[in-house]
């Protein structure tokens, strides 16, 4: 049987207000250009991921609509909510696959193999029951996933693995490096350096006078 393809919302916060605890990373790199760069490699991937039919972001950022558009994804400005459950929440609306998965756009290193090792783990199990993946320290959440007819409802935020296992998720803890790398601080992006970045991180990490600092 042939895998359902997902449709995958992406929420990506202003460019000026966003990755805040990343400000300062990567030494004469602009942190906006920073920002997008994780933002668009996260892009890339999920674009680049047989799974995936449908990729809506949901930014109110003129440049991060501009380059998603330009990949290839649709675009939602965030609806009349402020925060990120409500960006999910107006994302999931506006999409019109079956399956939806909501990921953070700070996944630099994703790779699409990974991702579809995910969603096709999100479809198997028991019927009508979301499930997450954690992200590697275990306490946030990169990746929810609701089945058809199946709300998202998101608990994005702090200490957001317990948040989704408390309203019913269920977690799927494959082996996806790549997937559960998302970055926060220049500790992660360390890490995911170590992963490998995507082209357009990479590219800053190559052009910063200090590079990314090592996480230990
Ligand atoms: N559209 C939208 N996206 C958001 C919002 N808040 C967070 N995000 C995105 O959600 C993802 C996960 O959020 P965080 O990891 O907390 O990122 P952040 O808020 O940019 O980072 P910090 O300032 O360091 O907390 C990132 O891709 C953000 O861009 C929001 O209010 N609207
Ligand atoms: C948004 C989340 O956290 P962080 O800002 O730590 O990535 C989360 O894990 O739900």
């Amino acid at each position: 049987m042939s895998q359902p393809r997902w449709a995958v919302v992406v929420p990506v916060k202003h460019l000026a207000a966003a990755k805040s605890r990343l400000r300062g990373a990567l030494s004469g790199v602009p942190h906006e250009e920073l920002a997008l760069a994780l933002a668009a490699d996260t892009l890339r991937a999920v674009l680049a991921c047989p799974a995936v039919a449908e990729v809506l972001v949901v930014t109110d950022d003129a440049r991060v609509a501009a380059a998603a558009l330009g990949a290839g994804a649709r675009v939602l400005p965030d609806g009349p909510d402020a925060g990120l459950n409500a960006a999910f929440r107006h994302g999931a609306a506006g999409t019109t696959a079956g399956w939806v998965a909501g990921l953070t756009a700070d996944l630099p290193a994703l790779r699409p193999a990974e991702l579809a090792g995910a969603l096709l783990a999100a479809q198997n199990g028991r019927e009508g029951v979301r499930r997450f993946v954690p992200d590697a320290p275990g306490s946030g959440t990169v990746l929810l996933a609701a089945p058809p007819g199946v709300p998202l409802d998101p608990r994005f935020g702090v200490s957001s693995a317990l948040a989704h296992a408390a309203s019913g998720a269920l977690p799927l803890t494959g082996d996806w490096p790549s997937l559960r790398r998302d970055v926060d601080t220049a500790a992660d992006l360390a890490a995911a350096a170590r992963l490998g970045l995507g082209p357009r991180t990479a590219a800053l990490v190559a052009a910063a006078s200090r590079p990314a600092r090592s996480a230990g």
